[in-house]
């Protein structure tokens, strides 16, 4: 099934804000190459909010990054539905991070941004004021004319998170942003993330391998079980939205990340 626009509205948790979408029952089969079912999703049912950070964590092969696509709409063969609260333009609402930046190498990395906004025309006129703006955002005002080659892997995926928000869309999904990155360089973007969020309050869910990243950025954290790969658990993090490195040393956030990673084992 597609996304689908016409069904009832998500309706909204009790504590946050407006419903902006809905998983509902959704379902997932693959066919492996040797013509075998492989049966990844199994009736995931979640509500996404507008504004808030969500994380989904789960052994390895559970769905996540299927059920991430799906959200994206990079795959719509599945059961069950997606119900948004208005239908996202396809190229404008969802912007999308992997885990490997991606980006042009002959543009610069102000060119790699302004593609974001090139998809859409009608914003041309004001690319170059909102380029520096998001630049800014991530510390790289200084790197505009710089090429991709000559930046470290950090400072790459920044690139690639600025660019995915260029456009202003509605949500922002990531697979696994900081995966390919050393400890320091991913503290340093989680805190880009943080402040991003506070300029913007984009919703944003994001797929991690890691209990801290999730403990540390979200709201809610969605837990999955091994394949096939339903909702083991979905968590209100126990933690100020207010987060900074001093969250990390909280008692309270050591006993989350340990409840987390006990549900994983
Ligand atoms: N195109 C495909 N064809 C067949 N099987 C697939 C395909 N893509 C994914 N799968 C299978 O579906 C299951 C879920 O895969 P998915 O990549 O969503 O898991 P994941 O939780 O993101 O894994 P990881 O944490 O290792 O990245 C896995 O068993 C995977 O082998």
């Amino acid at each position: 099934m597609k996304h689908d626009t016409s069904a009832s509205p998500p309706s909204s948790s009790p504590d946050t804000g407006r419903g902006l979408l809905a998983v509902r029952g959704v379902s997932k089969d693959y066919t492996s190459v040797h013509g075998e079912t492989v049966h990844a999703l199994d009736d995931v049912n979640l509500t996404v909010d507008e504004g808030e950070i969500i994380a989904i964590i789960g052994p390895s092969g559970c769905g996540k990054s299927t059920l991430l696509r799906m959200i994206a709409g990079l795959d719509d063969d599945y059961d069950g539905e997606i119900a948004w609260e208005r239908p996202p333009r396809p190229g404008r609402d969802i912007g999308f991070v992997f885990q490997e930046p991606a980006l042009l190498p002959w543009r610069t990395v102000e060119g790699n941004v302004r593609l974001g906004i090139e998809v859409q025309k009608e914003r041309l006129d004001r690319a170059d004021e909102r380029v520096a703006t998001l630049l800014e955002l991530v510390g790289l005002s200084g790197f505009a004319k710089s090429f991709p080659k000559e930046l470290s892997g950090g400072m790459r995926q920044r690139v690639a998170i600025v660019r995915a928000l260029a456009y202003d869309p509605r949500i922002l999904l990531m697979d696994e942003p900081f995966g390919a990155l050393d400890a320091i360089t991913r503290d340093r973007l989680h805190d880009d993330i943080l402040r991003i969020w506070e300029e913007t309050r984009k919703t944003i869910v994001f797929v991690t391998h890691s209990v801290e990243e999730a403990a540390y950025l979200a709201d809610r954290v969605v837990v999955m079980s091994p394949r096939p790969g339903r909702l083991q658990a979905v968590h209100q993090v126990p933690l100020d939205r207010d987060r900074s490195p001093a969250t990390r040393e909280l008692p309270e956030f050591a006993r989350f990340v340990g409840m987390l990673r006990g549900e994983l084992r």
